[in-house]
């Protein structure tokens, strides 16, 4: 049974949190200030933390803080109230995994813990198999599917260059699965026994990346109340992957080329010289020939990384690979779900292909979980996908819009807020009480939407 802690100064949050995570069998326990939070974790094993970002004394960005350097393996969902929810997307920046927002809407945040834990699961596992790994036994890493020319040569280049000390560049479009090829690298390495420590430069604001990479000495600036170790002596003996690494400021990179070609580091504030033994696995979605024309990227640190180059090309160019794709993680997202399998039909798969997948392997995950919850029976069909994908095939699309039209967080969720309501209006003949009824919120919430939004019927 999973332990979660539960941190809110409210306690009719506190309470209702814990009716909700009891009823699902999850062991709760709660603290009311950040403090308190911080030594009960000293003192229990815990298997997630909800955090509340806005609490007297310590508030949650500070625990946050001191639990991702002191159990970074421990996940962590911020709970926002109004207002804060910026600062929880902040948070999840800053290796929060995941936010949900008072007052907690119950299917989203059971989703939202069971993904977490999985995910902290996965994480001691991993762990706990970097141990343990010898050659034949490859534990649980997902295999990389797929029979196009490109996969097949990837695979191949991986065999040839694991085994090897060559640094990797890995580049392709988001969610191609440029981390997956990442940790076949490593795990078919002499230096899988090691860690293997992944940094995403993209996360990190510019002026943490060297305390994160380098680590810090106590007292080294403000904030920096201990000592910390950073990801290049963590990952000594291993692999660091560099991911994101288009996204890491220039004098970050002068200082990354520095330990490449020294193989030693100095911690922020510090003047000791740590010698480290590290292999670099790069990756990004950037083009670093233009970032480098443009200036924004070293030209010597590119040939520092690049030894070996490795290009993972967008699904949309190896369609061939979607159905072996779908069926392997048609089974696995099923037992993780708890549904029966099923079998996706030849024209599902099919109608699968047929998309543009501008969020490439990941997006096709998501979406296969989606049909596989929302398919009834145990086989599914071309119109099961079609409902839940809708018709579009090509790059455009409200979602796709509404992705790209928009930074903030908050302007795109209003943004779908409008359009869902005016397409529920419209299925219901604006009738706003059957609306309110079917989406499932109060008739005056829904008015107050109308107003917000300025929604009116078109004569
Ligand atoms: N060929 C494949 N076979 C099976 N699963 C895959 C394959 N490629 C990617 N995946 C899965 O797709 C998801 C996204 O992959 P991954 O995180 O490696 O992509 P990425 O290119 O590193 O993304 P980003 O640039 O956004 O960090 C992961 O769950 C990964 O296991």
């Amino acid at each position: 049974m999973a332990t979660i802690l539960v941190v809110d100064d409210e306690a009719s949050i506190r309470r209702t949190l814990r009716e909700i995570l009891e009823y699902e069998d999850y062991a709760v326990d709660a603290a009311s200030d950040g403090e308190e939070a911080l030594d009960m974790v000293h003192d229990s094993t815990y298997d997630l933390v909800l955090l509340d970002v806005k609490m007297p004394k310590r508030d949650g960005m500070e625990v946050l803080e001191s639990l991702s350097a002191d159990r970074p393996d421990l996940p962590v969902v911020m709970i926002s109230g109004h207002g804060t929810v910026e600062t929880a997307v902040e948070a999840t920046k800053l290796g929060a995994y995941d936010f949900i927002e008072k007052p907690p809407d119950l299917n989203r945040l059971l989703l939202t813990v069971r993904n977490a834990l999985d995910r902290g699961e996965l994480e001691t596992e991993n762990r706990r198999m970097r141990q343990t790994i010898t050659e034949t036994n490859t534990g649980d890493l997902t295999p990389i599917v797929g029979e196009s020319a490109a996969i097949t040569d990837i695979k191949e280049t991986i065999e040839r260059v694991a085994p090897t000390e060559a640094r990797v560049l890995i580049t392709g479009e988001n969610g191609t699965g440029k981390e997956l090829v990442a940790r076949w690298v490593h795990r078919k390495s002499n230096r899988r026994d090691e860690p293997m420590v992944e940094v995403n430069c993209a996360a990190i604001p510019s002026e943490l990346i060297e305390s994160e990479l380098f680590g810090h000495e106590k007292g080294a600036f403000t904030g920096a109340t201990q000592q910390r170790i950073g990801k290049f002596e963590q990952a000594h003996g291993g692999t660091l992957f560099l991911d994101e690494i288009g996204d890491m400021s220039l004098s970050a990179q002068a200082k990354v080329l520095r330990v490449l070609q020294e193989h030693k580091i100095q911690r922020v504030g510090g003047s000791r010289t740590v010698e480290v033994d590290v292999r670099v696995i790069a990756a990004t979605n950037k083009n670093l020939q233009q970032e480098i024309e443009d200036g924004d990227f070293r030209e010597d640190l590119y040939h520092r990384i690049g030894v070996i180059l490795i290009d993972v090309p967008p699904l949309r160019e190896r369609r061939g690979d979607i159905p072996l794709i779908t069926e392997h993680m048609a089974d696995r997202l099923a037992r993780r779900n708890g549904i029966p399998p099923k079998t996706l039909s030849d024209d599902a798969l099919k109608a699968l292909q047929r998309y543009e997948w501008r969020g490439n392997v990941r997006e096709l995950h998501n979406v296969l979980e989606r049909i596989l919850i929302l398919t009834d029976g145990d086989t599914v069909g071309a119109d099961d996908v079609q409902r839940c994908m809708g018709p579009q095939t090509s790059s455009s699309g409200p979602t796709y819009d509404l992705i790209h039209t928009y930074d903030a967080f908050s302007d795109a969720r209003d943004q779908f807020e409008k359009l869902f309501i005016e397409h529920k209006l419209d299925e219901h003949d604006w009738n706003v009480s059957q609306t309110a009824e079917t989406i499932g919120i109060q008739r005056s919430h829904l008015y107050n939407k109308l107003n917000k939004y300025g929604i009116e019927r078109d004569e």
